[in-house]
């Protein structure tokens, strides 16, 4: 259901709120039309700004907004939000109280005569899986159900464009991920263009087809959820998606020795020394004098699925995390040996990271 049209492109977009404090600083963005892209940065890096001057709210002190080829905003444009297509999801609290749930989805089909509202409303419900939920108020709805009705309100014009601001932010974490799963269906049989702006890398990786990582106002990657996690950018991005454990090494024809053990190098890795970045489940747990690398077990922490087990290795001054599956033959104060599976990236050191 992509639609070539939706194109979102935002180009060399910068806005400060006041003298030295600019927020963004010249940040590109292009979202297929019909992709589901997540803006994922520290809390502050300015999530809300953009998506507060994509929606049209705000306007950028510079830079350009296009969506499906038409100028939002840049070169003396500045078109009003209603006249953007464009549907929000705030993060919560976003229904009208006092209207009934059919209502608040049939809020934006003023323009349709009645049947057709009537219709419309009925299938955005459908799409949501909440048929039947028309007459209830929103206050009798759990929390998962308000935000599908939300996007559903959102969803019921036809927008090109889609701007989901932590709409999962109020849910616990039990609700979360399966309200986060029908969202992405709606929207993804909705055919329109996505943005989904959160600070729960677990969310963006989850969710989105592309994800955007935010660092001093400008985009540090942007990439698919797999690429990203791989192979990503510099250290603080690696950082930032996922555990990273990052290790002096040197490369040598293809593979890279670590104090760990050698591994190979992911196609297309350049640089000849500096630090490479494994993930915690790359590292595994071994008899004491079997891995290339002893240490001791210092904490452990279960997390059902698996469990962190956090082991001081014996030459290395920073400990390392090593994430085990299944039932642990180790308790704190054991000694093991490690080894690394895999593949890693080098990152030179010589890499600015800001
Ligand atoms: N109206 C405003 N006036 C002045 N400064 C502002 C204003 N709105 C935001 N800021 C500042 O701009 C920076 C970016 O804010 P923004 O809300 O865009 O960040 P964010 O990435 O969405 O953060 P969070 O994840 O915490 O919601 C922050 O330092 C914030 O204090």
């Amino acid at each position: 259901m992509t639609d070539p049209h939706n194109e979102l492109r935002i180009e060399q977009v910068a806005k400060s709120y006041g003298p030295g404090a600019p927020v963004l600083q010249g940040l590109d963005l292009t979202v297929p039309g019909g992709a589901l892209a997540a803006v994922l940065g520290p809390s502050g890096c300015g999530k809300t700004t953009l998506l507060r001057i994509v929606a049209g709210f705000l306007r950028a002190d510079t830079g350009t907004v296009t969506l499906g080829g038409r100028t939002l905003a840049g070169a003396g444009v500045h078109l009003p939000p209603e006249r953007r297509h464009i549907g929000i999801v705030p993060q919560e609290g976003a229904l009208f109280p006092h209207l009934s749930v059919a209502r608040n989805v049939a809020f934006g089909l003023r323009g349709l005569d009645r049947g057709k509202r009537r219709r419309r409303t009925e299938e955005m419900l459908d799409l949501v899986g909440l048929a039947g939920y028309g007459d209830r108020m929103p206050h009798e709805l759990s929390g998962g159900q308000q935000q599908r009705i939300a996007l559903a309100r959102a969803l019921a014009p036809r927008p090109a464009l889609v701007l989901l601001d932590e709409p999962f932010n109020a849910l616990d974490s039990a609700l979360r991920a399966g309200v986060r799963a029908d969202v992405r269906t709606a929207l993804r049989l909705s055919g329109a263009t996505a943005v989904l702006v959160t600070h729960d890398q677990q969310e963006a990786l989850s969710s989105a087809d592309l994800v955007a990582v935010v660092r001093n106002g400008r985009v540090a990657q942007c990439d698919t959820p797999q690429e990203l996690y791989r192979r990503p950018a510099d250290p603080w991005v690696a950082g930032f998606v996922g555990d990273a454990v990052l290790l002096p090494a040197t490369a040598d024809d293809g593979t890279v020795d670590t104090p760990l053990g050698s591994v190979a190098l992911v196609q297309g890795t350049t640089a000849a020394t500096g630090t490479v970045l494994l993930r915690p489940e790359q590292l595994e747990l071994t008899e004491p004098a079997s891995g290339p690398a002893t240490g001791t077990v210092t904490d452990i922490r279960f997390y059902g699925h698996d469990a962190m087990v956090t082991v001081t290795v014996d030459g290395l001054h920073d400990p390392v995390d090593i994430r085990a599956a299944g039932p642990l033959a180790v308790q704190p104060g054991d000694r093991t040996g490690i080894r690394v599976t895999g593949e890693a990236v080098l990152h030179s050191d010589d890499l600015p990271i800001s």
